[in-house]
């Protein structure tokens, strides 16, 4: 560390802080993850090497980059690029929202950085605002994998993840089997997000992450309702939440394909209360919403298909910002 000189926290990464740092010599702005623990701790170590092996295969313009790896005083350090500032930096700046263009664009790049992640069998999992970093000309990249697994077809997960407002309904009732389809759920509730300046689903526990969801977007899929009805510890916990509140809020999670569900769930899914909660949105923007928001993941679109949407098709936007993004990215090189 003795090359580095620091300048602040920037943020509590997993098992880890997150510095940002100047070069002594060569004066280049990073950010260096500091592991907490010695590497003698072999949970540590496990944790350190796999997140160092998983950073490497990540290489794309739209994910923070691994400069280098070293141990110093039986630590690890990750040394990574330093971006601006997050877009939650830009939401706390501007208030209302960033607005239909700039959300788009950035929305487009948090897919582009998921896609990547997800054809190289690695899930995020922890999808929201300050995880995904600005550059001065606007180029937007995924940080903080600590989170990250790899996502095969037979993997189970049981591991919790995710901060709670951007948690798809599968890891809120328990499904071990989710997959990458909870990034696709938390890019639909962070481009939300950009677009009112406000949270879509700030549940202030489980059930009621639950409830909030549900009562939007209708009610679970068969499989999720039977999981929550199983005689599984989780879905006792949160039944036995939602009872133990004796509120409405939280009644309807006991019956979640009762009346209130149902009527919200119609053909179109949560299409309808989309719009009553977001009425300035466009139709594309709906429909892009709609589909990331599906309750069921496994009728969820990939991001390949999400960035194929009509919301990045029309007025030949993909085309158009990928010549710009090339630009700023060379320019940032
Ligand atoms: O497994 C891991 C662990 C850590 C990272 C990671 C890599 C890079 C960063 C990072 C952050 C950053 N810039 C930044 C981060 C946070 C802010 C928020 N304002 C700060 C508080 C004053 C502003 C700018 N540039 N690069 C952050 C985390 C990662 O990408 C993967």
């Amino acid at each position: 560390m003795e090359r580095y000189e620091n300048i602040e926290v920037v943020g509590e990464g997993s098992y880890g802080i997150v510095m940002k740092c100047r070069h002594k010599e060569t004066g280049q702005i990073v950010a260096i993850k500091k592991f907490l623990e010695s590497v003698e701790n072999i949970h540590v170590r496990k944790l350190a090497f796999r997140e160092i092996r998983m950073l490497k295969r990540l290489r794309h313009e739209n994910l923070v980059s691994l400069i280098e790896v070293f141990k110093r005083k039986k630590r690890f350090y990750l040394v990574f690029e330093y971006l601006d500032h997050t877009i939650l930096e830009e939401l706390e700046a501007v208030g209302g929202g960033l607005g239909f263009e700039l959300s788009r664009r950035h929305i487009f790049q948090v897919l582009r950085g998921l896609n990547f992640c997800h054809h190289n069998n690695i899930m995020h999992r922890d999808i929201k605002p300050e995880n995904v970093l600005v550059s001065s000309h606007g180029v937007v990249k995924l940080c903080d994998f600590g989170f990250a697994r790899i996502s095969g077809p037979n993997e189970s997960c049981t591991d919790y993840v995710a901060t709670r407002w951007y948690r798809a309904p599968e890891l809120l009732v328990g499904d071990a089997r989710y997959g990458r389809a909870v990034d696709t759920w938390a890019a639909g509730c962070l481009y939300a997000e950009m677009l009112t300046g406000e949270p879509l689903f700030p549940g202030d526990s489980d059930v009621d992450q639950l409830y909030r969801i549900t009562r939007l977007m209708g009610g679970l899929c068969h499989r999720h309702q039977s999981l929550l009805n199983r005689n599984s510890s989780h879905g006792r916990s949160l039944r036995k939440a939602s009872v133990e509140s004796l509120s409405y809020r939280h009644a309807t999670l006991t019956n979640l394909n009762g009346p209130s569900a149902a009527s919200a769930r119609g053909p179109s899914g949560g299409l309808r209360s989309l719009r009553n909660h977001l009425p300035c949105c466009s139709s594309s923007g709906l429909d892009f919403l709609s589909q990331c928001l599906r309750m069921d993941p496994d009728t969820r679109p990939n991001c390949a298909q999400l960035l194929q949407h009509p919301l990045f098709m029309q007025d030949n936007f993909a085309e158009r910002f990928l010549v710009e993004l090339r630009d700023y990215v060379a320019k940032e090189a």
